[in-house]
């Protein structure tokens, strides 16, 4: 009998092993299936998706894959993960959103990809630091007339409050001056609905709008607000410079490059994009800050030793005034990282390889600021709102400290950041529909609820009160200031 020759064994032997590695590089990440076809995990990842990360990333490791409504999404949780997310040129953002834009705001594909790159770059321009000045006027100016209109009697939920003064102060910047309902009946519309349509995104851009009836009534209702006024803003010019808002931008590229039927959908994205962050953002400035009362007495402090007493109206703040207040900034920096968006996506368009396993095209690669911010490698003691340790990031220079993503990364990182910080996701937004009693004779416990927050870190979140808004207005319409100035004079300038 002819024996095979060793040549052959030693070429069989490393084939094997060839195929071996092979095998074991084309190997996909652990995945959680759940066991209801094509829902998948849906019911338990859509309860709590924060916390759903966490657990699973303690049982099956840095690189792992969740089936969800059909769609397989690839969490990357640690440096080798990471670095894909922002590096790989395998990656990408348009076809990771196009799907949900859609959902959402009913934008189509081809309409969404034609405009994309153009109304990006449009909306960065428009709020970066050229028109830096004009919007921080303007910001400054809403919130005064809006808060004046609030007055300072009663307690008020912290958390409607801020909405009150957010969504008026937004829309009429963003869109056109006057825009935001003046009328009782229709503000409330209005709060209804937006809020509706905020909570439900998550779902929203992820089901057949047809099995949300309630979230769909209020995407209509935005919707044809919208088309009502769409003619009023094109129209609309400032009587003070004759300037144009970021609406009016856009809309002269979306009609020029389309036609204008879509219009009324750019209109509930950028009012969706824009309030949906900056609420929460300062609505959790102004609750840290209440809760903390060395760092909220310090503040105060500061404010009065360069305003005087409080109580003025109408302060200007300038950007040597606020480098005379750091605490201040280094506040709404640390509250961005506790209270960042929980997720942000790109699509995977060609494998690419993480730690020891492939990850396949048509995944979507997910990454979360949220969990990434809890890194004690960048971040030690994680869990403590700690101001201080924004001492040293280099603020003069715009930059931010390492592990930092509240808005994200790379080509399409969030052109409103720096507006964002001066409004301000599964957003870790407080969900609690307004009590629709406004003024609610005490204040309760802000701390209290701050240090709960970790129990009901997604959802259901009870809001923090004012307390004596007459006390407290000072204070909030100084920080509110600030977040302005900051975001337009400080930070908005790293866009550019
Ligand atoms: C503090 C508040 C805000 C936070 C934390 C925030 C965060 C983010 C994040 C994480 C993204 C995704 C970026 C990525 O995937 O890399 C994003 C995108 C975006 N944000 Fe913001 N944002 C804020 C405020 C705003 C404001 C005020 C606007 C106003 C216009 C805005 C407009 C947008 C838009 C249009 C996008 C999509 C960008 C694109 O399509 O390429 N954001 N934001």
């Amino acid at each position: 009998m002819e024996l095979i020759s060793p040549t052959v064994i030693i070429i069989l032997g490393f084939l094997a092993l060839l195929l071996f590695f092979q095998r074991k590089n084309l190997r996909g990440p652990p995945c959680i299936r759940g066991w209801i076809p094509w829902i998948g995990a849906g019911f338990e990842f859509g309860k709590a998706p924060l916390e759903f990360i966490e657990k699973a990333r303690i049982k099956y490791g840095p690189v792992f894959t969740v089936f969800v409504m059909g769609t397989r999404m690839t969490f990357v949780t640690e440096e080798e993960g990471i670095n894909v997310f922002l590096k790989s040129k395998e990656v990408n953002f348009e076809l990771a959103v196009q799907k949900p834009v859609y959902r959402t705001a009913s934008i189509p594909k081809d309409t969404f990809f034609t405009l994309h790159e153009k109304l990006y770059v449009t909306i960065k321009g428009k709020i970066g630091t050229m028109n830096l000045y004009q919007l921080t006027g303007q910001l400054t100016e809403e919130l005064h007339e809006q808060l004046e209109k609030l007055g300072t009697h009663g307690t008020m939920e912290l958390n409607n409050f801020v909405r009150h003064l957010l969504y008026p102060v937004s829309v009429n910047i963003l869109f056109q001056k006057g825009l935001f309902p003046t009328n009782e009946r229709k503000i409330r519309e209005f709060h209804q609905h937006f809020q509706a349509y905020d909570e439900g995104f998550e779902y929203g851009s992820q089901m057949p709008e047809c099995l949300l009836s309630h979230w769909s009534k209020s995407k209509k209702w935005l919707l044809a607000l919208f088309e009502k006024n769409i003619p009023g803003i094109k129209t609309y010019r400032s009587a003070k410079d004759n300037s144009v808002t970021l609406m009016q931008t856009l809309l002269d590229i979306i009609e020029m490059e389309r036609n204008e039927e879509n219009s009324p959908n750019y209109g509930l994205l950028i009012l969706w994009a824009s309030l949906s962050n900056a609420v929460p953002v300062a609505f959790w400035t102004l609750g840290f800050v209440l809760s903390h009362p060395s760092v909220h007495k310090t503040i105060v402090e500061g404010i009065s030793s360069v305003f005087g007493t409080a109580g003025k109206d109408k302060i200007k703040v300038s950007e040597d005034d606020l480098k005379k207040l750091p605490l201040i900034r280094w506040c709404i920096l640390e509250t961005l990282r506790l209270r960042a968006p929980g997720i942000i996506t790109r699509k995977v368009m060609k494998p690419v390889q993480i730690l020891n396993y492939t990850v396949p095209s048509g995944d979507l690669l997910m990454l979360s600021p949220f969990w990434l911010h809890r890194n004690p490698k960048y971040f030690p003691e994680p869990e403590v709102f700690k101001p201080e340790r924004w001492k040293k990031a280099n603020l003069e220079k715009n930059a931010f400290l390492d592990g930092f993503m509240a808005f994200g990364s790379g080509k399409y990182q969030c052109p409103g950041s720096a507006l964002g910080i001066a409004g301000a996701s599964i957003k870790n937004k407080p969900c609690s529909q307004p009590s629709g009693d406004d003024y609610l004779g005490e204040g309760k416990e802000d701390i209290e609820f701050i240090n709960n927050y970790k129990e009901c870190r997604v959802r259901n979140a009870q809001t923090p009160h004012c307390g004596d808004l007459r006390e407290r207005v000072y204070l909030v319409r100084m920080i509110l200031d600030f977040l302005g100035k900051v975001a337009f004079e400080g930070l908005g300038e790293r866009l550019d």
